[in-house]
């Protein structure tokens, strides 16, 4: 249902945080477009490994990448990704891609190619929720809202867990290594970091439950209706 809301939410925040949940709810809500560009990143990595290529091999990597057709859809409630025309909504969720992921998206030339095929499908969109890394510092720089999801490493890790159905201390304790890595690596990658935009509203979520943090963005989303921003 349409409340009144124009223009793009920007939702950034590391791995765990609630982003992809609290995004399309947050859209749907708002009656707008949804946008994973997380998704996108990992589309980018089912072909890098379909190729026999090194994720680490950044020239390699451009080349598949450079050569590929990704296709994500922007409906809040179904998950469209393809590459090449196959279907890849699941693969892409997989631990061979979230291992591989962060190498290819610290290569500036996927960056550079992925970010434009973004500003294209916010475009067609008179209100959109896109979430990722660097939507608020680069992907979006002027977007109407920005948010910043940030929670202790600890709850990530938990969530994370739930979801992946993981049980074992051992498992848990991999989960957050892997967390740990990749939060590292897209902190302090050259090409667009993960950093909170200086405008960004920042949501900590670690004793918020999702509905409450989709209440804060959806308020903060509202609030600029009629603000002229
Ligand atoms: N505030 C919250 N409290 C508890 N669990 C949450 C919260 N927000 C999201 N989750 C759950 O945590 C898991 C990870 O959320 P997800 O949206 O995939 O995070 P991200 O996109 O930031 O990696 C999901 O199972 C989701 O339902
Ligand atoms: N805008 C974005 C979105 C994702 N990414 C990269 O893609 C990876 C996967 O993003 P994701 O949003 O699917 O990750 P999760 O938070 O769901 O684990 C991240 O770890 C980043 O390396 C990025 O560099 N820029």
């Amino acid at each position: 249902m349409s409340a009144g809301f124009t223009g793009q939410v920007a939702l950034d925040g590391p791995s765990g945080t609630g982003k992809s949940s609290v995004a399309r709810a947050v859209a749907s809500r708002l009656g707008a477009a949804y946008l994973d560009t997380g998704a996108m990143y990992r589309a980018a990595t089912v072909a890098v490994l379909d190729a026999g290529v090194d994720p680490e091999d950044a020239e390699a990597v451009a080349a598949v990448v450079a050569a590929a057709r990704i296709e994500v859809g922007t409906a809040a409630d179904t998950e469209l990704v393809e590459v090449d025309g196959v279907d890849v909504a699941v693969r892409i969720r997989g631990a061979e891609v979230t291992r591989a992921v962060s190498a290819v998206s610290a290569v500036p030339s996927v960056r550079r190619r992925l970010v434009d095929q973004q500003r294209a499908l916010v475009s067609a969109a008179d209100a959109v929720v896109v979430e990722g890394r660097d939507i608020g510092t680069v992907v979006l720089p002027d977007a109407t809202l920005k948010v910043y999801l940030t929670a202790a490493p600890e709850a990530r890790a938990q969530r994370r867990a739930a979801q992946l159905g993981l049980t074992t201390p051992q498992e848990i304790a991999e989960l957050a290594a892997d967390l740990r890595r990749r939060d590292e690596y897209d902190s302090s990658r050259a090409d667009s970091p993960l950093r909170p935009a200086e405008d960004a509203v920042v949501v900590d979520s670690t004793h918020l439950d999702r509905e409450g943090v989709v209440d804060r963005v959806v308020e903060l989303a509202l609030s600029t209706v009629g603000a002229g921003t």
